[in-house]
């Protein structure tokens, strides 16, 4: 179900929160200035939801999800995960997060290409010194989440782009991670393609209630979403500018 029209007021509200973000900014340096890219920014994502963000290319949406899962820090703001506050100097506790509770996917799927799609979904759970037969149970299973038994063996440059794809968000979620942030996932897919990663990434939260946050530039896909907002001027808003 789709909701254009809820307001950021009504965010915090959202049911089990696990990601919320309070007053977050960001800028950066240019040739022209200092250029604010997020201005106090308010958002949180819950269990269970596929909360699609949409903008303007440029808007800073890419840095938004990149604070969302602590790989940038903000200029001020906090943000909570799973209750706690995220502190941003402490570079092991970013760490630990990042690997125990959030999960990335980008438009390019970055798979190992020497490895093949079982080693790849593996990958995460090698350098976190998981035995190997636990390792490999996950692992499968996190494929066949993603419709891809009969692909275990396959090497990515033998899989399609959506088939790629799903090796990508299978080696994301192989860990569990409570929060899935997906930037552009459909970028480089066709429509179909897209269409059925959406619906992937849709049942893994509900099903698994699991929060995911969706960047996109599909339109489409935005309105299909457990609820969407818009980055306009530097904030998240419920309805288009
Ligand atoms: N590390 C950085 N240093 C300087 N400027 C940056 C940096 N990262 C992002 N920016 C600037 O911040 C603005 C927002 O960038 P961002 O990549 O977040 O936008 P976006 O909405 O994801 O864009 P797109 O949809 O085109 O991918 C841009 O003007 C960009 O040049």
């Amino acid at each position: 179900m789709s909701d254009s029209t809820i307001d950021t007021s009504q965010d915090a509200q959202a049911a089990q929160p696990f990601m919320q973000a309070h007053g977050i900014c960001k800028s950066f340096q240019s040739a022209a200035g200092r250029e604010t890219v997020l201005g106090a920014v308010q958002v949180s994502v819950g269990l269970g939801e596929v909360l699609a963000i949409t903008a303007p290319s440029g808007a800073g949406k890419s840095t938004l999800l990149k604070i969302l899962g602590t790989l940038e820090t903000p200029d001020a703001g906090t943000l909570r995960c799973g209750g706690e506050i995220v502190d941003f100097r402490n570079r092991r506790q970013l760490a630990q997060l990042r690997a125990r509770s959030i999960g990335f996917v980008f438009q390019r799927f970055n798979l190992v290409p020497f490895l093949d799609a079982q080693e790849n979904v593996e990958l995460p759970l090698k350098l976190r010194r998981m035995p190997r037969q636990q390792r490999r149970c996950q692992a499968q299973a996190a494929l066949a989440l993603m419709g891809l038994e009969s692909k275990r063996a396959a090497m990515p440059a033998t899989l399609s782009g959506g088939e790629q794809q799903r090796v990508a968000i299978a080696r994301a979620i192989v860990g569990a991670p409570s929060l899935l942030l997906c930037d552009e996932p459909t970028g480089s897919l066709g429509e179909q393609a897209g269409q059925q990663i959406f619906e992937l990434l849709h049942t893994f939260a509900h099903a698994h209630r699991r929060a995911v946050v969706l960047v996109t530039h599909n339109e489409s896909l935005a309105r299909q979403a457990t609820r969407r907002l818009y980055l306009h001027n530097g904030a998240l808003q419920g309805h288009a500018p």
